[in-house]
């Protein structure tokens, strides 16, 4: 069933794989994959010309996948995503105009933040669910555990420079709900059509437990 929430989507998955498609027809297998391992969440980034169809074909042929559109940075792409039949939305970073087009598709949404002050102005909209973005090269976990005292009712879901190693890491901090990232399927996985592998690499991150 669709999220409802970003705590909803939290509840999905620990790990939220972030993939980025240049071919809408690599889309089904792919989310397939990711599914069969464990991790029904699928962000498929708007960086590339096929995502908006690689949504549309994960929400019609994958009905146990949750398909989300990220890297998404205007009201239009915002308002793209939901008709191709994106589930939810992230963001890199926000601003009042994006969060209030993310808010019109009714979906739930990640708006990305960086700092305190950022967490600060959607905490002010209500939110309580932000992507960290670039969670490693924004001071990673000692940042994140820094921004855990002010401010406990947010809940991250850090992103950018997260490996399968840091993964676990991340998770065991008490404001991580998940985390997303490109590790789980490898370009050259991708291009070679090696959904063992994606699998295999999902399987291990699902079996990971966020402490947040
Ligand atoms: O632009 C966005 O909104 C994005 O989705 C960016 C991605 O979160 C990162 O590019 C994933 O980073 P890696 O896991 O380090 O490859």
């Amino acid at each position: 069933m669709n999220p409802r929430s970003s705590d909803d989507l939290f509840a999905l998955a620990p790990v939220i794989p972030v993939v980025v498609l240049s071919e809408a027809q690599t889309a089904v297998p792919l989310a397939r994959a990711l599914v069969a391992g464990g991790l029904p969440a699928v962000e498929v980034t708007l960086r590339t010309e096929a995502a908006l169809e690689a949504v549309a074909r994960i929400a019609a042929e994958v009905p146990e996948a949750v398909v989300g559109a990220g890297t998404v940075t205007s009201a239009e792409q915002a308002d793209a995503a939901a008709e191709a039949g994106a589930a939810f939305l992230v963001s890199p970073g926000c601003t009042p105009g994006l969060y209030e087009a993310m808010s019109r598709t009714g979906l739930p949404a990640l708006p990305g933040v960086a700092t305190a002050s950022e967490a600060l102005a959607l905490l002010e909209l209500g939110v309580t669910a932000m992507k960290f973005f670039p969670a490693e090269a924004a001071g990673g976990r000692p940042y994140l555990k820094s921004l855990s005292g002010p401010l406990p009712q947010v809940r991250f879901c850090p992103t950018g420079g997260v490996t399968a190693e840091s993964a676990a890491d991340y998770l065991a901090l008490p404001n991580v709900g998940c985390v997303g990232g490109t590790w789980l399927t490898p370009a050259d996985a991708v291009s070679a059509g090696d959904w063992d592998r994606v699998e295999s690499l999902a399987r291990a991150a699902a079996a990971l437990r966020p402490a947040g």
